[in-house]
């Protein structure tokens, strides 16, 4: 009867680390491709995700590579940057998450004060500026139609240093007006020369009260983590697996509840963790009790949603409905709202979860 109904907990999710990018809707890919007269490398969605997304794991650079194929349809795109966003907010509030946090480069959807203009563009009128009033815009119209919070984190390109001083600029520009933080993001394992144009571009963003946080140790060893934390003063790191091949670090960053970004199925797909889940990096931060996030990066190309990660941590790391709780409070409590936003997510969270807040 009607109490079949009450059987499952609604599970409210905080979700931290989502790429823009990464998450567009194979569709509206498609739209814009035909739209622009931007060969594609599929006609259909099926087509397209086969060249797209993928099962097995691959290495972070060679993932990488999986944005060329899609990317020049919708960068340089006023209306499908705008668009992006929208769906991305409708796309979440679906699946449950009542607040997120989305990153992206507005120099990667720019064509036009961007050197080098990515994906092959000839040059626009679409500056990496009005890229991040666009999804702005996007964002506030899927937060007033799909009812969630949303904001976003700008993200400099670890290969390309000379973009970060403009990052920290659009962040500051835009600081509260969604945008709530600054990213390092790309390949870490990449040579790069002018390095200290990131640690520049950090230490403006903390100069400014802009949060910071970092992709480190996801295919890079300890001594990227350590970089993040106390070079560019990250208070979050995205991904973080590789801190356990650091005990001492692992340590210091659990007595200051350094908060992990993890992606489970992400970590998979990129080769960054050992693709046996029960020897995940995850089973040993659940152990400790550290504080992290569950998400999932790239949904498009890891051919993925929210209840991928969710199954995939129940089913091989044996997480209940009480662990996800306290994974989404600390996800709320680590995110980068204003104090009396995050207070206001965190009730949400303790009266949905049934929770005293004072018990926590
Ligand atoms: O898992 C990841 N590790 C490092 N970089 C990533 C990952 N996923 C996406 N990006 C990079 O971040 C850019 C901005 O959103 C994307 O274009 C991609 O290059």
């Amino acid at each position: 009867g009607h109490l079949v109904l009450v059987s499952r907990i609604a599970q409210l999710e905080v979700e931290l680390h989502l790429h823009l990018d990464g998450a567009i809707r194979p569709e509206t890919i498609l739209y814009f491709g035909r739209k622009r007269g931007v060969p594609l490398p599929g006609s259909t969605v099926d087509d397209l995700l086969k060249h797209v997304s993928y099962k097995t794991p691959l290495t972070l650079t060679k993932f990488l590579e999986k944005f060329n194929h899609y990317m020049p349809a919708i960068a340089g795109d006023r209306e499908a940057v705008r668009r992006i966003a929208y769906e991305l907010v409708e796309t979440k509030a679906k699946e449950g998450v009542i607040y997120v946090e989305i990153r992206y480069s507005p120099h990667l959807l720019a064509n036009c004060h961007v050197d080098p203009i990515p994906w092959g563009q000839t040059e626009g009128d679409l500056t990496p500026d009005e890229v991040v009033n666009l999804v702005n815009q996007g964002l506030q119209d899927g937060e007033r139609d799909f009812r969630i919070k949303a904001r976003s984190i700008l993200c400099c390109m670890r290969h390309m240093p000379s973009w970060s001083p403009e990052v920290v600029e659009l962040c500051k520009k835009y600081q509260n007006n969604s945008v709530v933080a600054i990213d390092l993001a790309g390949d870490e394992n990449a040579k790069v020369d002018n390095a200290s144009e990131h640690k520049k571009a950090y230490e403006e963003a903390e100069r400014c009260g802009i949060h910071r946080t970092v992709h480190a140790g996801e295919a890079g060893p300890p001594a990227m983590i350590k970089e993040a934390v106390y070079l560019l003063k990250a208070e979050r790191i995205g991904h973080g697996y590789h801190v356990l091949e650091d005990p001492e670090l692992y340590k210091e960053l659990l007595r200051a509840k350094m908060h992990f970004e993890v992606c489970p199925w992400s970590s998979y797909l990129t080769g960054a963790c050992h693709p046996d889940f029960g020897k995940h990096p995850l089973t040993q931060f659940k152990k400790d009790r550290a504080n992290y996030s569950i998400n999932t990066d790239d949904p498009l190309i890891f051919n993925s949603n929210i209840d991928k990660d969710y199954g995939i941590v129940k089913d091989y790391m044996g997480f209940t409905e009480e662990d996800f709780k306290r994974v989404n409070i600390n996800a709320a409590q680590s995110s980068f709202l204003p104090e009396k936003e995050k207070q206001e997510l965190l009730n949400t969270l303790y009266a949905a979860y049934g929770m005293d807040p004072s018990a926590s």
